[in-house]
């Protein structure tokens, strides 16, 4: 059995990781592996499957990076746990609203295990205890940086329980359970959602916190 496998989006964010790493070399492994769900599921089931018929499969998987954060529900700069990852746009649109696919009437085996995917308890609970100023709750997976108002309220009503929205955690959560690894979603704050800002976002703020929190990945 090998270590750690942590997956980012962009380098960036894997050096900021790399560079607060206080297990010992080898125990945890950081690759960025691109932007968005299908990538980030496609390139982490790849090093999954490597890893196995290698015979030294990750014993855990941490989808990790940063990611804007609701407000009033986390801090810019601050650090996420997520206790689900969450398919926020799987479904269809509707002009009753958005439908979650789950309740679009198909078979179920079609959509595996679902648009949630609940964190691993072990792995969430020895993270949180290394984490303890962390928040935790619902981290929401789009493949659209949500920049509107009209959006950003429809999509806390619908997900009260949602601190923070980002582009990968759930696809690395679907490759994950499809190979029986266990799996986390570990995120910084970079921006709050809402409308589309650039000068509010602080990267280097949550570059900073991802360097802090690596120190609980081991
Ligand atoms: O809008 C731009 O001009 C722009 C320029 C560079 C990067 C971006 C991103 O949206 C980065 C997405 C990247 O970071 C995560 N992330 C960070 N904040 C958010 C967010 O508010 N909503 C969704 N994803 C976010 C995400 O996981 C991507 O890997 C934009």
């Amino acid at each position: 059995m090998s270590g750690l496998l942590v997956v980012t989006a962009v380098p960036a964010e894997a050096e900021a990781i790399r560079a607060g790493l206080t297990a010992p070399d080898e125990t945890v492994t950081v690759v960025p592996v691109g932007v968005g769900p299908a990538v980030a599921a496609a390139a982490t089931a790849r090093l999954l499957a490597l890893a196995e018929a290698a015979g030294r499969p990750y014993r855990a998987v941490v989808s990790a990076g940063i990611a804007g954060g609701f407000a009033g529900r986390v801090a810019v700069g601050g650090t996420v746990l997520a206790d689900r990852s969450v398919a926020a746009d799987l479904g269809a649109e509707s002009p009753g609203g958005f439908i979650p696919v789950e309740d679009l009437g198909m078979p179920p085996e079609l959509l595996g295990g679902g648009r949630t995917v609940p964190a691993d308890p072990g792995l969430l609970a020895g993270l949180r205890a290394a984490l303890p100023g962390a928040t935790v709750g619902t981290v929401l997976t789009v493949s659209t940086v949500t920049g509107t108002a009209a959006s950003t309220a429809a999509l806390a009503e619908r997900h009260p329980d949602a601190v923070a929205e980002a582009m990968e955690g759930y696809g690395v959560a679907v490759a994950a359970a499809q190979a029986g690894v266990r799996f986390a979603e570990l995120r910084t704050v970079s921006n709050p959602i809402g409308p589309r800002d650039r000068s509010a976002w602080r990267m280097r703020e949550a570059f900073a916190a991802l360097t802090v929190a690596a120190a609980a990945l081991h």
